[in-house]
């Protein structure tokens, strides 16, 4: 009886607590809305129209870095402007600045410590390869890969700037001619690009660094991938995390932990650090390591205007045959890239491609590093149209025309995605993001970040990102880079806000009851259910024994799959792993929410897509029409 007594208590706690989370995701839209509402305001009072904004490092400490700071150094009267314009039109062939780039340069040339967050792609490099041409020394550049310091060394060379690079990998003759450059009055090189364990193992560049520091020929220094700094900061490059080759040459952090020596040998030299992705707690863990006392922080918004955010659901046939159809229509003789989930599937879809007449070729990284260096040329120069590629093809793609960049599989988590499909139209025209979502696909990603601390979590985001019917795309965004997200901004550039949300929020309860039943009767009979299986079951298929005893049900397919990610997501079910040698099973398990099913009074409600089959009926679609009409009418996943 006290145990009946508890249940019953319980119950109507978690009902309360239900409804608790309701008010609650009320007011953080109440709240989102009104913040940026505000930010609106001061805009108007400010007289700034500038949506960066400078995150002041430190509350207690000095005052932050404010919009005013900001304003006086983007102006154009600084005695180096005229210079720094001059090159930046006759050198980089660049006519406008982007948004802080100015900024950014304007604060390195006054002598500042700088940490710059923009997105990939935006154009970090030049803000130290500008200051460092419009400068008499020369710049150190602190970057993470070889493979990185390449590129930049072949584009620099490209357009007549003098860099050089010290690695592992460089010749004697090369090291003398670099080491004794550096301390040559006329600098024969404006750009010297090393590793962080070059810094940290050679005492000779040391030296020499210190004697061209005297000689006031080191003028400013720049740690690409900042990041790297922190412990923390390392989660943030997919290609570091899942791409095994790339690990290795990746420098640990150890080697980027001592590059403190440079602050604290050189304090006169400005330092930048660049980074694409970084919290405020990553950066600030990233100064004390590398000892720069107080520097400005610049960040760039996220947002990237010319970018079309769109979300497809994958049917039974997968995407295959869809994706063929738009690189041949609508991106016919356009270059893109189709990021798939594994290195078979790389295969399997660009053969698949390349069976319908489309020059495509994958990558991978198992790929022998003249295999990828080949098809990325082949890509740059548009001898081939697509790469079909895993996250492995990433850091150090800078293709500026990429139209369109379209994921076969859904990335694992939000900040992944904004990343992969951020290498599209780095040229400011527009391109597509299309990203295909299915249903297996959740539970192969699922099990691949089972090790990852928060990998399910930011999973869900990603998942949850792909089931939205009624929020912009970019707005879901947005809450993970902490900015606060104004609608009307994406200019009608995802699909939801272009094709308008006209959803309907429908009361499942009777689904919900009917499916977490068969799954808790599955789990007393000792049946291990996989996604895939309870889907089956539900729908008629599979185990005699289960079926007789279920409420097999009227819904599609689709319908099906929708409303068991749903629950997935708000906690009616949960993900059970079982570890073999070989593979990861997932399976689905009642989840904490479960029992509130139990109670006649409680709902569970879904936001769907609605259906809209003829103008007529679009007349009369109100509120009553979810009364009357089934259920299944309406359904109509996005
Ligand atoms: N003001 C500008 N106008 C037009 N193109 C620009 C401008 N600034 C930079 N770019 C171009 O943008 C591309 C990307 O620049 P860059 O490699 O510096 O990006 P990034 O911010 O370092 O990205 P990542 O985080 O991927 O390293 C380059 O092709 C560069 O020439
Ligand atoms: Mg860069
Ligand atoms: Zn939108």
């Amino acid at each position: 009886p006290a145990n009946s007594e508890a249940r019953a208590e319980l119950d109507s706690v978690e009902a309360e607590l239900e409804v608790l989370e309701l008010q609650i995701s009320e007011l953080l839209e109440k709240q989102a809305s009104l913040t940026s509402r505000k930010n609106k305001l001061l805009k108007i009072l400010d007289g700034s129209c500038d949506s960066s904004q400078p995150s002041g490092s430190g509350k207690a400490s000095k005052p932050a870095f404010s919009k005013k700071d900001l304003q006086h150094y983007e102006e154009s009267d600084f005695p180096w402007s005229k210079g720094v314009q001059e090159k930046m039109e006759n050198v980089f062939k660049l006519s406008k600045f982007r948004p802080l780039q100015r900024a950014a340069i304007n604060l390195s040339m006054s002598g500042k410590d700088l940490f710059l967050v923009m997105p990939t792609g935006r154009g970090k490099s030049l803000c130290y390869q500008l200051p460092a041409v419009c400068s008499k020394g020369f710049t150190l550049v602190i970057a993470p890969l070889v493979s990185l310091m390449e590129d930049q060394l072949m584009y620099l060379r490209s357009i007549d700037v003098p860099a050089v690079t010290l690695n592992a990998s460089s010749s004697k003759d090369q090291s003398k001619y670099v080491m004794a450059g550096m301390t040559d009055k006329n600098s024969p090189f404006k750009l010297l690009y090393v590793t962080p364990e070059k810094i940290a193992k050679s005492k000779l560049l040391m030296s020499k660094l210190e004697k061209a520091y005297n000689m006031g020929l080191l003028e400013r220094i720049a740690v690409d991938e900042v990041h790297c700094c922190s412990q923390w900061g390392h989660d943030f490059r997919p290609g570091e995390q899942t791409c095994k080759p790339l690990r290795i040459l990746t420098p640990k952090y150890t080697d980027y932990k001592l590059l403190g020596i440079l602050k604290r040998q050189f304090p006169k030299v400005p330092l930048v650090g660049l980074t694409a992705t970084a919290t405020s707690s990553v950066l600030k863990d990233c100064q004390k390591i590398l000892c720069v006392p107080d520097p400005v922080t610049l960040t760039a918004p996220f947002n990237r205007p010319n970018l079309y955010y769109e979300v497809r659901v994958k049917d039974n046939e997968g995407s295959t045959k869809e994706i063929a159809g738009l690189i041949k229509g609508r991106y016919k003789d356009q270059s893109g890239i189709v990021y798939v989930f594994s290195q078979k599937d790389a295969e399997v879809v660009s053969g698949d491609l390349q069976q319908k007449g489309i020059m495509a070729q994958p990558y991978h990284a198992n790929m022998e590093p003249s295999d990828k260096t080949l098809v990325h040329h082949q890509w740059s120069s548009k001898k081939i149209q697509v790469v079909v590629a895993t996250v492995a093809f990433g850091m150090g793609i800078d293709k500026a025309d990429v139209r369109f960049v379209i994921h076969h599989t859904i990335s694992k988590s939000i900040e992944n995605y904004y990343q992969e499909s951020g290498r599209a139209g780095r040229d400011d025209s527009p391109a597509d993001c299309i990203v295909f979502y299915g249903f297996a696909d959740i539970f192969r990603i699922s099990t691949m970040v089972v090790m990852e601390n928060t990998g399910q979590q930011k999973l869900q985001n990603m998942v949850a990102y792909c089931q939205n019917v009624d929020r912009c795309r970019r707005a879901m965004m947005a809450v993970h880079f902490d900015e606060v997200w104004d609608d009307e901004e994406c200019n009608q550039m995802c699909d939801v806000c272009r094709h308008g949300n006209d959803y309907v929020t429908m009361d499942i309860t009777k689904h919900a009851r009917e499916v977490v039943n068969l799954v808790e009767l599955a789990g007393s009979l000792d049946e291990k259910m996989t996604p895939l299986k309870v889907c089956d079951t539900w729908m008629g298929k599979g185990n005699a024994k289960l079926r007789k005893m279920i409420t097999v049900t009227i819904l599609s397919r689709q319908e099906v799959e929708s409303i068991i990610v749903h629950l997935l997501l708000h906690g009616y079910f949960r993900e059970d792993f079982s570890f073999t040698p070989y593979t990861t099973y997932f399976y689905l398990k009642v989840g904490r929410k479960a029992p509130l099913l139990k109670n006649e009074s409680h709902c569970v409600t879904m936001k769907m897509k609605r259906r809209v089959p003829t103008p007529s009926s679009e007349r009369q679609s109100g509120a009553a029409l979810s009364v009357n009409i089934p259920f299944f009418f309406f359904f109509f996943p996005v």
